[in-house]
């Protein structure tokens, strides 16, 4: 499948990336939410396996299931996915959807090595990871919902990517994420930002982020703070 016109939004996805990651999740939250789209953030629970990783990018998804039997063509079939992913040839958001288990460890280290080789540069898992040292040793961002040992087979399986996915959302059940969807990840959680929206989202956060930036610094120097206010209309 050729997925790369997905990936297409009229700056590099690079560039996007630096300048996303200039930027902190509320205020891409505010500017989603004044364009009509408050439902963008995922669920509290979703957390960086370190507080100070981030992460920015578009999102390679990937949809698993339950398998209790450990299906073997599920279990061939997966490993194709990195070459896939090789085939879109810009950094990518390993994103997945593990259909809500909440028992197994749905990403580990040899994923992000192999992800990693195959331009990933971090994973949103609505799910469990596991070999959490090994990542953050390797400086490597991942967010998910909590960590175990617990191994997926006979419990949960990969079953298809590069389609429209569903992870947990902070407002309502799920955030649908599509291929090509920016992500973008700190401390507070993640956004969605949708495909067709990423550049305009990203300067019109740069622009809030100015104004924050400055009433910031006068409310820090002492000065009177309802002229502030007046002034910038932020707090
Ligand atoms: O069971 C899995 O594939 C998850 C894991 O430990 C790894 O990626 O290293
Ligand atoms: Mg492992």
């Amino acid at each position: 499948m050729d997925w790369k016109q997905n990936y297409e939004y009229g700056i590099p996805v690079p560039e996007l990336i630096k300048r996303y990651k200039e930027l902190y999740t509320g205020a891409v939250y505010d500017v989603l939410d004044h364009m009509g789209y408050p439902n963008q953030a995922l669920a509290n629970g979703l957390k960086p396996v370190r507080q100070d990783m981030t992460l920015a990018g578009p999102a390679f998804t990937i949809k698993g299931i339950p398998d209790i039997k450990g299906d073997e063509d599920l279990r061939t079939r997966r490993i194709h996915l990195f070459n896939d992913m090789r085939s879109i040839g810009c950094p990518l958001i390993d994103t997945r959807d593990c259909s809500m288990d909440t028992q197994a460890a749905h990403y580990g280290e040899m994923n992000a090595v192999l992800g990693k080789a195959s331009g990933v540069v971090g994973a949103v898992v609505d799910g469990g990871c596991r070999d959490t040292g090994f990542l953050v040793r390797d400086n490597f961002p991942v967010f998910c919902q909590y960590q175990t040992p617990v191994e997926a087979y006979m419990r949960w399986s990969y079953y298809d990517w590069q389609m429209p996915i569903a992870l947990r959302g902070a407002l309502t059940s799920v955030v649908p994420v599509h291929p090509g969807d920016f992500l973008f990840g700190d401390l507070d959680g993640v956004v969605v930002i949708p495909r067709k929206l990423v550049v305009e989202v990203l300067e019109k956060t740069e622009a809030l982020v100015q104004v924050e930036n400055q009433a910031r610094a006068e409310f820090a120097s002492g000065a009177d703070p309802v002229e502030i206010y007046k002034k910038y209309g932020k707090l």
